[in-house]
């Protein structure tokens, strides 16, 4: 029998959505009904570990504030493209934002609905437009004219009709980290505010593309819904123009981009808030028009529900009383901190540490001085601990690499007490061999390949003995 988490006893009314909440006083980090410290046991590090609770609850939370309103929540996949989360959302009936037909095909692998798939991206290839006319989605959005004069010639091609959506770029800041801003006029996604009219008079003469919508995508990481209000206030005035010439929509989708809270205290965009303010603002810009609402978050539904376990190789020190505690995982694992600067809560998980006023920096072996996870943090921390990155269930394994030729981490989906790997097995450097080389190919060349693989073959024999061996003692 395993431990189970004591907060789930206390706090009947909502059990498991609360994800990963604060350790147990004897110092236990819990997702939902399973302790870190098993999973490590269990699957290694690095791993993310995700609380299906709490997506789920994220999820419910979108589509509850619609409440009767026609709407379809699309998460947008990049954000974390997990097949068993997207099955697991899929089956709550969630609709699907993709920007590559990677992630077209991976929404249709889980289950979803083709007709609530939307595709976003500046540069859509014709393979992938192809199999978005194949799938049957429910709308490209357009974002040139160029990708527009595109999809009306493979729609030809094909023998199909492409519904479409035109992104505007709507030149409204949206005060978040320059890196994640979108509808500036100066950036490369969507079309400008005063192209857009000229781009739909020409998608009406087009024999093959449908016009459905149109749509908008501001940034991500948003934390007031002002800049959704000066959003919604320019998409309506173009509705509007529309409507005047004969063109009536069947739906406005309002992009993705609510933010949520990286360190303790800082501020968030809720969902309800969110939604509310949008359809509130939407019927008093356009009264009388009968459309539904799409909406397309990502990080709003996965971050809080996701953490990055991983291991403390050792310490060292550097001059000037510089610590570093030197951690399995980097800036491979989760890109964010050395790419953004950004910012995710870190935490010994375990019983109790001595307490510390040390400052210590957590950084991974990659070779590059951005490759820190956190500055000077305050932990207190040693060889061999297991520590945690909060907050990582977005545009963490979503943007990890194999840069250093490091195996990808694993992942596993927390639901109660269950644990449910989300890859069949974790990625080891002779995967990545396999990928550009055959490791079974008999030639001369081919036998240093089966030396490097008899090689790691004994290294792991040697690992798996030496931890046994820990474990018994
Ligand atoms: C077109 C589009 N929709 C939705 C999203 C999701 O944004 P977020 O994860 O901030 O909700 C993005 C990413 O920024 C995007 O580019
Ligand atoms: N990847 C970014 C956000 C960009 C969202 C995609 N347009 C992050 O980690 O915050």
């Amino acid at each position: 029998m395993h431990a189970s988490n004591p907060a789930r006893e206390h706090s009947e009314s909502e059990p498991l959505a609360q994800g990963f909440g604060r350790p147990t006083p004897d110092g236990t980090l819990w997702c939902e009904g399973v302790s870190l410290e098993e999973i490590a046991r269990r699957f290694g590090t690095p791993t993310y570990v995700y609380s299906k609770a709490m997506i789920e609850s994220r999820f419910a939370a979108y589509d509850r504030a619609f409440g009767e309103t026609p709407h379809l929540v699309c998460y947008a996949v990049k954000a974390n493209a997990a097949l068993g989360i997207l099955e697991t959302l899929a089956s709550r009936g969630a609709g699907f934002d993709t920007v590559s037909g990677g992630e077209i095909l991976k929404a249709v692998a889980a289950g979803a609905d083709p007709k609530k798939i939307v595709f976003s991206g500046v540069g859509k290839s014709r393979p992938e437009i192809a199999l978005a006319l194949f799938a049957g989605i429910r709308c490209f959005n357009i974002e040139s004219i160029e990708e527009l004069e595109r999809i009306e010639a493979e729609a030809a091609r094909l023998g199909r009709r492409a519904p479409i959506a035109v992104r505007v770029n709507p030149d409204v800041d949206p005060h978040v980290e320059e890196r994640i801003a979108t509808g500036l006029g100066t950036s490369k996604f969507g079309v400008d505010r005063d192209d857009v009219l000229p781009l739909y008079r020409r998608a009406r003469e087009l024999p093959h593309v449908e016009i459905v919508g149109i749509s908008c995508h501001i940034g991500s990481q948003i934390q007031s819904t002002e800049p959704y209000l000066c959003m919604v206030e320019v998409l309506a005035d173009i509705v509007r123009q529309l409507h005047a010439e004969g063109i009536v929509l069947k739906h406005i989708d309002f992009g993705g981009g609510a933010g949520v809270a990286y360190r303790e205290g800082e501020k968030t965009l809720p969902p309800g808030e969110l939604v509310s303010a949008l359809v509130e603002k939407a019927r008093e810009v356009l009264p009388g028009e009968a459309l539904t609402y799409l909406i397309e978050p990502g990080r709003s539904i996965v971050a809080e529900a996701g953490v990055l376990l991983m291991r403390v190789e050792f310490l060292k020190h550097a001059r000037a009383g510089a610590r570093y505690a030197i951690v399995d995982a980097s800036m491979s694992e989760l890109l964010r901190p050395a790419l953004y600067g950004a910012w995710h809560e870190i935490e010994r998980v375990g019983s109790a540490a001595a307490q510390t006023e040390l400052p210590i920096s957590i950084a991974g072996p990659v070779c590059e001085s951005t490759d820190i996870l956190g500055r000077n943090r305050i932990i207190a921390t040693f060889d061999n601990d297991l520590l945690v990155a909060r907050t990582a269930g977005a545009y963490g394994m979503s943007m990890a690499s194999n840069y250093n030729s490091r195996p990808l981490p694993f992942e596993v989906l927390v639901s109660g007490d269950r644990v449910e790997p989300l890859q069949k097995r974790r990625q080891t450097p002779l995967d990545l061999i396999e990928a550009q080389r055959s490791l079974l190919d008999k030639s001369a060349a081919g036998e240093a390949r089966e030396r490097a693989a008899a090689l790691y073959e004994e290294t792991a024999a040697f690992v798996r003995f030496m931890k046994e061996s820990l474990e018994r003692t």
